[in-house]
């Protein structure tokens, strides 16, 4: 464990230089390890660490679209591709990465196959935390741990194609064998991430909840639909509004941020824009700290876990999820950037 400086604040991290691949292969080479599900991490974490040259299965509810996608992407069906329960009695970490809601309704399951000395393994903080909204309780005599990407799955997979390595999270629950901090730590360097910082579930689920639903997802769509429609009602045509909104900020502005931080954004644009910038960002930021502290508390409180449980939980969620992203999808600002990007020489 390496202790870093973060802005003045010591932290614990684990890097890949001080636990390289070959030590996670040494932990973890008696082991089994099932992904369970095969949706937006199943594969992202699964390929990494089949890559990675772990032993690795999948299991998956047979006839689902996902089933023929594990298909597609080489597992094998008896081999390395079985359904949930097979999967899970094989199995002696039991990567539990089925989306939060369905978790629940799967749990008798699992929770059946969960002997002493397996381990527990979760991406998100949700289930152990909102025990309560859940049901979900693991036995005592298995580790319990967590390793939570920060990001997409998808991008999890093509950050490791690329050579690089999504940042992840990772905690302790429980820790039943002596054995979880080495599991953990060896199984997060296995799926791909760059660094791994240290967490809690509950700081996990906390964080997360408010990052999606704040600037990661919700705010970001929110400002970029404030300040679009502003341009539109005073005149502005779509493709100025639209570049001017999100074009240039993905395109232009946002990989100066990743490189370098927001300074050497700023440093890189007018004057002009500089100083409208730093007179106009702490507004925003009162703006909306209300609506951030409202969110925390929700989050706190268990409502959005219960919102998102009740809702995903529907048998026709997904039908519902994609209405409202096709209404995002036609919404005016979105078709606009449909035909910007068409327009990207590179996509000519
Ligand atoms: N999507 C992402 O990139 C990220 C997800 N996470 C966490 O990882 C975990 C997995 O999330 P996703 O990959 O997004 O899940 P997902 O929503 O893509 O679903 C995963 C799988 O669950 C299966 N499934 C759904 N309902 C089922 C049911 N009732 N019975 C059996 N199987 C069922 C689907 O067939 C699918 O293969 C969650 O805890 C999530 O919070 C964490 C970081 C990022
Ligand atoms: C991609 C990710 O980390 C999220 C946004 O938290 C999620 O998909 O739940
Ligand atoms: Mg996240
Ligand atoms: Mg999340």
């Amino acid at each position: 464990m390496a202790v870093m400086n973060f802005g003045g604040v010591e932290e614990n991290v684990v890097t890949r230089e001080e636990f390289p691949l070959e030590k996670a292969r040494e932990v973890l080479k008696n082991e089994t390890i099932a992904i369970i599900g095969y949706g937006v991490q199943g594969p992202g974490q699964s390929l990494n660490l089949r890559d990675n040259g772990f032993n690795v299965i999948v299991g998956q509810r047979k006839e689902s679209k996902t089933w023929d996608k594990a298909v597609a992407d080489g597992w094998v069906p008896g081999e390395t591709l079985f359904d949930i329960e097979e999967a899970c009695q094989k199995a002696t970490i039991i990567q539990y990465l089925l989306s939060d809601a369905a978790q629940i309704e799967v749990w008798p399951t699992v929770k059946k196959h969960l002997t002493p000395g397996k381990a527990l393994y979760f991406s998100h903080g949700f289930a152990i935390t909102y025990k309560e909204r859940t049901g979900i309780v693991p036995p005592a005599d298995v580790d319990v741990i967590l390793v939570a990407p920060k990001g997409s799955g998808t991008s999890l997979r093509r950050m490791f194609l690329q050579g690089r390595g999504l940042n992840s999270s990772y905690a302790i629950f429980q820790d039943a064998t002596g054995r979880a901090h080495d599991r953990v730590v060896a199984l997060g360097i296995g799926v791909g991430s760059g660094y791994l910082f240290e967490t809690t579930f509950k700081r996990e689920v906390y964080s997360d909840l408010t990052g999606e639903r704040g600037t990661l997802m919700g705010a970001i769509q929110g400002i970029f639909a404030a300040q679009y429609e502003t341009l539109r009602a005073n005149g502005h045509t779509p493709s100025e509004a639209f570049n001017e909104t999100v074009e240039e900020l993905t395109q232009s502005l946002m990989p100066l941020v990743a490189e370098n931080g927001m300074d050497w954004m700023y440093a890189n644009c007018s004057t002009t824009a500089q100083r409208g910038a730093l007179d106009w960002w702490k507004k925003f930021r009162d703006a909306s700290k209300p609506v951030f502290e409202e969110l925390y508390s929700e989050v706190a409180k268990g409502n959005e876990a219960q919102r998102s449980i009740d809702t995903n939980s529907k048998p026709d969620y997904r039908k519902g999820l994609e209405e409202e992203l096709k209404e995002l999808r036609e919404s005016e600002m979105w078709q606009a950037g449909m035909v910007v990007r068409k327009l990207r020489p590179e996509n000519n």
